[in-house]
């Protein structure tokens, strides 16, 4: 069984809110309606705009109108299959076989070569592009059965509809299933998700990597999207933070992974990542045929004033990271100040630590630009060649880091070409000399996207200690904070430099309480383990629950005010341990995957387990259980899909009834036989095509505990394959 199938629900709202959040952008969301009854009073122009873009020659000038052009259409929807979803093939076959062919003479009739068409650079067909805008599929009549299609397989969670360029910054992370990966501006998650299926590439069913995603975001509503969005992919290897992404705490580690904790002789090893995603707020100006609102509030303060805090989230992704590891700095913003000042200061202040990786033959079929080397910075008062133009009054807001050379009037070394005089007094174009072509810059009009940035960072060796938070360890102590005196200073110390960069950063706040949060606690209570362990046959040898299963509630007495409880993977028990500690400087906002949720007193008369098993949790937990199982067939089965509770002498084989009828009250699994599989056995034989569904046995009757959608969505693939 895979992880992304059939488990999705969650009210409509909040479904639209995901997709209608722009992932990218730092405002408010809104709703679809008011997008379109809004789109057509919007200019879908800016003079400060194009005189900005026109003046950094981020296009030659002959490309300046097709570029114009492009970024005044709206941006073809684009989405992905979901790797880890149990019909992924069959739904990238539909997509390949049947909907590239149905859709072709619209496509024609629109004036396109095709409708939808892979994206060639992604791999293995799963991310899509369509030549017509989401409002066009869905308000076109001829599309409506893809519509419907992408609708139905997005609600229930086989595919996500997620911007072309969002999908970029993961690959080239190149991820495994067991790196430690912390995305550090994650919500409202599409980025979080595909790195969760690159965790879990090509793992059995019910076998769980090694590795986890710490998928961190400052926005506590942004967060919620987040987990709603991820919980499809049924993860046990997720934690989600809710902190400043440049104040991230130090948690300790079990692993002995950094050669400067030996240096410096720390008493416990850092939790350092193997990846890091740092894509961080921008301006969002490669968004505009998204959302076109840009258009009217566009000015060059708004990366101007994102760029510090950008430079200290990227700082702080890099400290995190573990020597030899790689952080992706990404934003969808084509300004160079939010892009190539950042990643240039970055390299500045790391040395010889960090390098910028050529990636130039990855992925080649995607088509980017190299990064610039030189650009201008502007204000309400005009256009700087170099900081020792700016004067002194409007040095507040422009900072050295944002110039190529990223140097001040003092400590810029006369000679150098790029600072040299002009005879005129205004100072030469500044050139960087940092190797900034490395980093890729996707503009609208190369393949017909949004505008992207990305750079690719590889760790050599530890930062220098005065820029390193690695070298900072943090412990408990009895002091009113947590901190140790020198250590406290180091933080502020670090704090000070910089915002000593102009930036408003403040000194690390720590959090004593959990600011409205519960707190994680490990579920300890034996006979609630033991009435699960008893119930559904689970074997601690295979399946572990003890020191896996955790709660939101310190209060786990007999009372039974546990209402939901959390399946964690190794690696997210072994970090949850050793940072009980740390967890009040950690703002978890979700942890793990809803296992069990308790059942009413009443559903559970007589019944020895008072928790039943998730949606998101059965593909998990189901190769290791050996009790509460019915094996039914394809006839009883899409009987129970599509009546949803059945009186068991109603049931087409009498014996799956007789079954049915002596399976202990409370809920149980149906598991669909394939013809070979003895409809009596024992263990269930699950391999990635399994396909079974929760039930509730009642005292007279058989009830699907699963949603209305996805009852639907599965009748309908499982009578599409019978129809082939
Ligand atoms: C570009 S969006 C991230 C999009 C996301 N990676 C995705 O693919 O869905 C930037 C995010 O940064 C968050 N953010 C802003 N300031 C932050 C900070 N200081 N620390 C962490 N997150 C921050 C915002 O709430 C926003 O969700």
């Amino acid at each position: 069984m895979g992880r992304g199938g059939r488990r999705h629900r969650g009210g409509r709202s909040q479904r639209n809110q995901l997709e209608d959040s722009n992932e990218n952008v730092r405002k408010p969301l809104k709703s679809e309606a008011s997008f379109d009854s809004n789109i057509h009073n919007r200019t879908w122009s800016n003079a400060d705009f194009e005189e900005y873009y026109k003046e950094q020659r981020i296009v030659k000038p002959e490309e300046w109108d097709t570029f114009m052009e492009v970024l005044r259409k709206p941006l073809p929807a684009a989405f992905r299959v979901n790797s880890n979803g149990q019909f992924c093939d069959e739904i990238r076959s539909i997509l390949e076989n049947d909907f590239i062919k149905s859709l072709q003479a619209e496509a024609i009739e629109s004036g396109e070569l095709e409708a939808i068409k892979p994206l060639p650079w992604y791999p293995n067909n799963l991310a899509w592009h369509s030549n017509f805008s989401r409002k066009e599929i869905r308000k076109n009549q001829t599309l409506e059965r893809f519509h419907e299609f992408l609708k139905l397989e997005t609600e229930v969670g086989n595919m996500t509809r997620q911007e072309a360029v969002s999908m970029v910054p993961p690959l080239f992370l190149d991820v495994h299933p067991d790196h430690f990966v912390l995305d550090m501006c994650a919500a409202p998650g599409s980025k979080t998700f595909q790195l969760l299926e690159l965790i879990h590439e090509s793992a059995e069913p019910g076998s769980l990597p090694n590795g986890m995603v710490v998928a961190n975001d400052v926005d506590y509503k942004r967060s919620n999207l987040l987990i709603h969005q991820t919980k499809r992919t049924c993860t046990t290897n997720l934690m989600v933070t809710n902190n400043e992404g440049q104040h991230f705490p130090n948690c300790n580690s079990k692993r002995t992974l950094s050669i400067a904790s030996e240096i410096h002789h720390h008493p416990i090893d850092q939790l350092l990542f193997d990846r890091v995603l740092c894509d961080v707020p921008c301006s969002g100006d490669g968004t505009l045929r998204k959302a076109p609102d840009i258009w009217r509030r566009w000015n060059s303060g708004s990366g101007n004033g994102l760029h510090s805090l950008q430079v200290v989230l990227a700082m702080r992704g890099l400290s995190l990271l573990k020597v030899g590891g790689r952080m992706v700095y990404s934003t969808c913003s084509m300004n160079p100040i939010e892009d190539e000042a950042v990643v240039a200061e970055v390299l500045r202040r790391c040395g010889c630590s960090v390098e910028l990786v050529d990636v130039s033959d990855k992925f080649p079929e995607l088509i980017r630009r190299p990064g610039l080397k030189k650009w201008k910075v502007h204000d309400s008062s005009g256009w700087y060649r170099s900081y020792k133009d700016v004067p002194k009054s409007q040095r507040d807001g422009i900072l050295k880091t944002m110039f190529p050379s990223g140097k001040s009037d003092k400590d810029s070394t006369c000679g150098e070409n790029s600072n040299e005089e002009m005879a005129s007094g205004e100072s030469a174009e500044e050139v960087c000399d940092l190797p900034l072509e490395r980093c890729l810059r996707i503009l609208p009009h190369d393949q017909n996207t949004g505008g992207f940035f990305i750079a690719v960072l590889h760790k050599v060796s530890p930062l220098p200690v005065s820029e390193g938070a690695e070298d900072i360890v943090v412990e408990e102590s009895a002091s009113d904070n947590g901190l140790k005196p020198p250590e406290k200073e180091g933080i502020i110390k670090l704090a000070q430099e910089l915002g000593g960069m102009g930036g408003k950063t403040k000194v690390p706040a720590l959090q004593g309480k959990w600011k409205g949060l519960d707190p994680v606690v490990f579920l300890r209570d034996e006979t609630v383990i033991n009435g699960i362990k008893t119930f559904y046959g689970i074997k601690d040898e295979s399946f572990p629950l003890h020191g896996h299963l955790v709660t939101r509630n310190s209060d786990t007495s007999s009372k039974g005010n546990v209402k939901r409880i959390y399946y964690v993977s190794k690696s997210v028990k072994d970090v949850l341990e050793l940072n009980s500690a740390v967890g009040k400087k950690i703002k978890i906002a979700s942890v793990g995957l809803k296992m069990f949720e308790k059942q009413s007193a009443r559903e559970c008369e007589a019944n020895s387990c008072s928790f039943r098993i998730t949606s998101e949790g059965l593909p998990v937990i189901l190769p290791y259980m050996t009790k509460q199982i019915l094996y039914a067939t394809m006839v009883d089965f899409k009987n129970l899909l599509l009546y949803k509770s059945i009186k068991f002498p109603d049931f087409a084989l009498a014996e799956f009834g007789q079954k049915a009828a002596e399976v202990a009250m409370g809920y149980c699994v149906v598991v669909l036989v394939d013809g070979t599989q003895e409809l009596g056995s024992e263990a269930v034989e699950v391999n990635s095509s399994t396909i079974a569904i929760g039930c509730w046995k009642g005292k007279a009757s058989l009830t699907v505990m699963v949603t209305t959608v996805d009852c639907h969505q599965l009748h309908q693939r499982l009578s599409d394959r019978e129809r082939l």
